[in-house]
C-alpha cells in the first residue's frame, strides 16, 4: 500500500489523482489532502478517503471546513503555507502528488523532498522556478521526482529505450491552443471564455490561458531542462494539435522514440503513482486509424512570444525565470479578471523581466525575493497597459 499526500486536491489535477486512488484502492491510500478555497469539494473528498491530516489556503475557511466534518477532524485541520508545508512533510507519506497551481507549489514541494518523499510532480512552476535547487536536493535526498506533466511523462517514458548520453534532442509536442490558427489582428480581442476553451485537454483556468498564449509550452521547456538535465538547445517544440504525440526524444543515432495515447490525464498520474509498473486503467484505446492524420508545424513565435521569452530567459538563467513565472501568474490573472487584453499577457510579462533585478537561482532567498519583486512590478504593468487601453 502506498501512502500519498495530495496538495491541491479538488483541482484538475488533484481530482484525477484521486479518480486513480479510487480506481486502484488496494494500492494506494491518501494520507494527507490539501486545497486551496473549495471548501465543499474537500469536505467531500475527506469523508471519501478518511486522510489522517488536513489543509485549507486559509485560516478563515478553517471553521466552514470543520462545520462540514466530523469532531474526530478538529484538531487535524490546518491552513496556509503552514498546512501545506505539513501535509507535505507528515511521516505517514511515502509520496507527495504536488498538483497546486502556480508558485505556492515551491516551498511544499522543497520541504517534501528534504523530508524523503518521492514526488509526483504537476506543479510545473516549481520547476521553472527553483529547478536547480530542487534537482539538487532530489539528489541529495535520494527520492524519485516523477513527472506528471503528459509531455514530461512522455519524455520520461521515451528516455527508457536509451542511454542518457545517447540523447540529442527531446521534442515538446504543443497543441497550439484555441488560437492556433488565428489572424494576429483577432487575437487582440478574444475573451477569457475563448482562451480557456482548450481544443484537447479540460485543465484548471490558470494552465489553460497559458496554453493559449503557448507561455505553457515556454514553462514546460524550462520543466524539461531541469527534469532532464539537458541544455535549451537540445529543447525542440512543433506544434501538433491533436495532442495524440505526447512528446518524444531523438537519439544520436536518429531514431525517435514517442509516447502516443488518448489526451487522458489519469495515464501520466498512475504512471507517476505506479512506477514502474504499469496499472490496467480500462480507458478507451488509441485508435490510429481513428485519429485518420496527425499533423505537425513549426510554432510561430511572432503571434504567440511567450514562447521565445521563455527560451530567452532559460538563457539569461538565475533568477530570470522565477520573474517570468510570476509576472505571468498576474497577468493571467489580470487577464481573466478583463483588467488587460490577451495579447498584453506576454507584454506585461516582457517587460516586468526587463525591470525586476535578477539574483541567483542557487539561493532561495533570492528566488522568492525575485517572485515578490516581479508581482509588485508586474502589477504595475498592468496598471499602466489597463490605463493605456481605456
Ligand atoms: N490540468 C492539467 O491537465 C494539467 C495541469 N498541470 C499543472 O498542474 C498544476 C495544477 O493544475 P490544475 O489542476 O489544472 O489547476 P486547478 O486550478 O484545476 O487546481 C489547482 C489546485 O490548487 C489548489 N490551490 C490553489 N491555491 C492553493 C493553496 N494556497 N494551498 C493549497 N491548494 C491550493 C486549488 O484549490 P481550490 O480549487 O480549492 O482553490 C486546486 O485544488 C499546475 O501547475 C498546472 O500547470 C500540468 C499538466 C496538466
Ligand atoms: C495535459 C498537459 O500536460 C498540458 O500541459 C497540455 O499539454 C496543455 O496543452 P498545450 O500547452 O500543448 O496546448
Ligand atoms: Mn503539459
Amino acid at each position: 500500500m502506498k501512502c500519498i499526500s495530495l496538495l491541491g486536491s479538488t483541482g484538475s489535477i488533484g481530482q484525477n489523482v484521486l479518480a486513480v486512488v479510487r480506481q486502484f484502492s488496494d494500492r494506494f491510500r491518501i494520507v494527507g489532502l490539501s486545497a486551496g478555497s473549495n471548501v465543499r469539494e474537500l469536505a467531500r473528498q475527506v469523508l471519501e478517503f478518511e486522510p489522517q491530516l488536513v489543509s485549507i489556503g486559509r485560516p478563515e475557511l478553517v471553521d466552514e471546513l470543520a462545520a462540514l466534518l466530523p469532531d474526530s477532524y478538529h484538531r487535524r485541520i490546518f491552513c496556509g503555507t503552514e498546512g501545506n508545508r505539513r501535509i507535505a512533510t507528515m511521516v505517514q507519506a511515502q509520496m507527495v502528488v504536488s498538483a497546486v497551481v502556480g508558485a505556492v507549489g515551491l516551498l511544499p514541494t522543497l520541504d517534501a523532498i528534504m523530508a524523503g518523499k518521492d514526488i509526483g510532480l504537476a506543479n510545473k512552476e516549481t520547476l521553472v522556478m527553483a529547478g536547480r535547487l530542487i534537482m539538487e536536493a532530489v539528489r541529495e535526498h535520494r527520492v524519485r521526482l516523477l513527472p506528471i506533466d503528459s509531455e514530461h511523462s512522455a519524455i520520461f517514458q521515451a528516455l527508457e529505450a536509451g542511454r542518457r548520453q545517447d540523447v540529442g534532442r527531446i521534442i515538446l509536442t504543443a497543441s497550439g491552443g484555441p488560437f492556433r490558427a488565428m489572424a494576429p489582428e483577432e487575437l487582440v480581442r478574444v475573451t477569457p471564455a475563448q482562451a480557456l476553451a482548450h481544443p484537447n485537454w479540460d485543465m484548471g483556468r490558470k494552465i489553460s490561458i497559458d496554453s493559449a498564449t503557448l507561455m505553457n509550452k515556454g514553462l514546460e521547456v524550462i520543466e524539461a531542462r531541469w527534469l532532464f538535465d539537458v541544455s535549451s538547445e537540445q529543447i525542440g517544440v512543433v506544434v501538433h494539435p491533436q495532442s495524440v504525440v505526447h512528446s518524444l526524444v531523438e537519439y544520436v543515432d536518429g531514431s525517435v522514440v514517442a509516447q502516443l495515447g488518448i489526451p487522458d490525464m489519469r495515464i501520466p498520474i498512475a504512471y507517476a503513482l505506479s512506477y514502474p509498473e504499469r496499472l490496467g486503467l480500462g480507458l478507451s484505446r488509441l485508435s490510429l486509424s481513428e485519429c485518420g492524420r496527425l499533423d505537425f508545424e513549426k510554432p510561430d513565435y511572432d503571434r504567440f512570444p511567450a514562447l521565445r521569452l521563455a527560451f530567452d530567459c532559460l538563457e539569461q538563467g538565475g533568477t530570470w525565470p522565477a520573474v517570468l513565472n510570476a509576472a505571468n501568474e498576474i497577468a493571467v490573472d489580470a487577464f481573466l479578471d478583463g483588467r488587460i487584453g490577451f495579447t498584453d499577457i506576454s507584454r506585461v510579462v516582457a517587460r516586468t523581466t526587463r525591470k525586476v533585478e535578477h539574483g541567483d537561482d542557487r539561493d532561495l532567498d533570492a528566488i522568492l525575493e525575485a517572485d515578490r519583486q516581479a508581482r509588485i512590478v508586474a502589477e504595475e504593468e498592468v496598471c499602466l497597459t489597463g490605463a493605456g487601453s481605456a
